[in-house]
């Protein structure tokens, strides 16, 4: 059983961001509390980076034992290692290169000049492997809270309306190829292991974003819009802009 889903509508973009980081500051605070650690899956995308920005800018971040962080990501664009559009490069610079995390706490996917060379099935099998090795179940971690973008035709992470990702019903990890959006091979996590997280955040802005939300809200499958299909077990929230948000009733 998922959570259903809640809607949060912030003014604009800034506080979107802000926002976000706020509460997820509060949640790696909360489960600390609980547990010693915490565990957030970092997504790529505007928002996203945004999001590390202002995390990045808040003195609450000085409240967080960020040795006691453990990093995954929802996709990667599989690129070779340092390329400026690889997710991971982007959220080290803008918040991981920044804090004094433990950086054997920080999982990111295979790059295309990795140990696997340019097979990003490999490398999604490596991550699959990585993540059962981390998880009570033998097969996904229960991430605190895993982020995700929502890009304009729908998808998330990097599940493409009606690609085999989306179609995925026991691999964790695959390989995506021929994506609409560029790069056109990338790793994701599948809605199935998304869908073991105790949260998951979905996190957009901007006009161009409103009609996949109308779908998503509307009653798409997630064949058609993947976003709709990412639920948390415990909370599954949007956090959109007001742009973003425009068609929904
Ligand atoms: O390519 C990607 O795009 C999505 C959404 O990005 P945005 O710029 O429209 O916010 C992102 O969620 C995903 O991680 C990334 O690889």
């Amino acid at each position: 059983m998922t959570a259903a889903p809640q809607v949060v509508v912030l003014a604009n973009s800034e506080l979107l961001a802000a926002a976000t980081a706020a509460r997820l500051l509060t949640s790696v605070i909360d489960a600390q509390a609980a547990r010693g650690t915490a565990s957030v899956v970092l997504t790529g995308g505007r928002t996203g980076n945004a999001v590390m920005a202002q995390l990045l800018a808040s003195p609450v971040k000085d409240a967080v034992d960020w040795s006691n962080v453990d990093f995954y990501w929802g996709d990667e664009r599989f690129l070779p290692a340092g390329d400026p559009e690889r997710n991971e490069t982007q959220a080290r610079e803008a918040l991981l290169d920044h804090l004094p995390i433990d950086p054997t706490r920080v999982y990111a996917m295979e790059p295309s000049d990795g140990k696997f060379g340019d097979d990003p099935d490999a490398a999604a099998e490596a991550y699959a492997q990585l993540l059962a090795s981390k998880a009570d179940d033998g097969q996904v971690p229960v991430f605190d809270v895993c982020l995700l973008g929502v890009g304009e035709e729908g998808h998330t992470a990097s599940i493409f309306p009606e690609s085999p990702a989306v179609y995925e019903t026991s691999r964790t990890v695959v390989a995506v190829r021929d994506c609409p959006k560029p790069p056109p091979t990338r790793v994701s996590l599948t809605l199935p292991a998304i869908r073991r997280s105790t949260e998951v955040w979905l996190l957009t802005g901007g006009e161009a974003k409103a009609d996949a939300l109308a779908m998503a809200f509307g009653g798409a499958t997630e064949v058609e819009i993947p976003a709709a299909g990412a639920r948390g077990q415990q909370r599954t929230l949007w956090l959109l802009d007001k742009a973003a948000a425009a068609k929904l009733s």
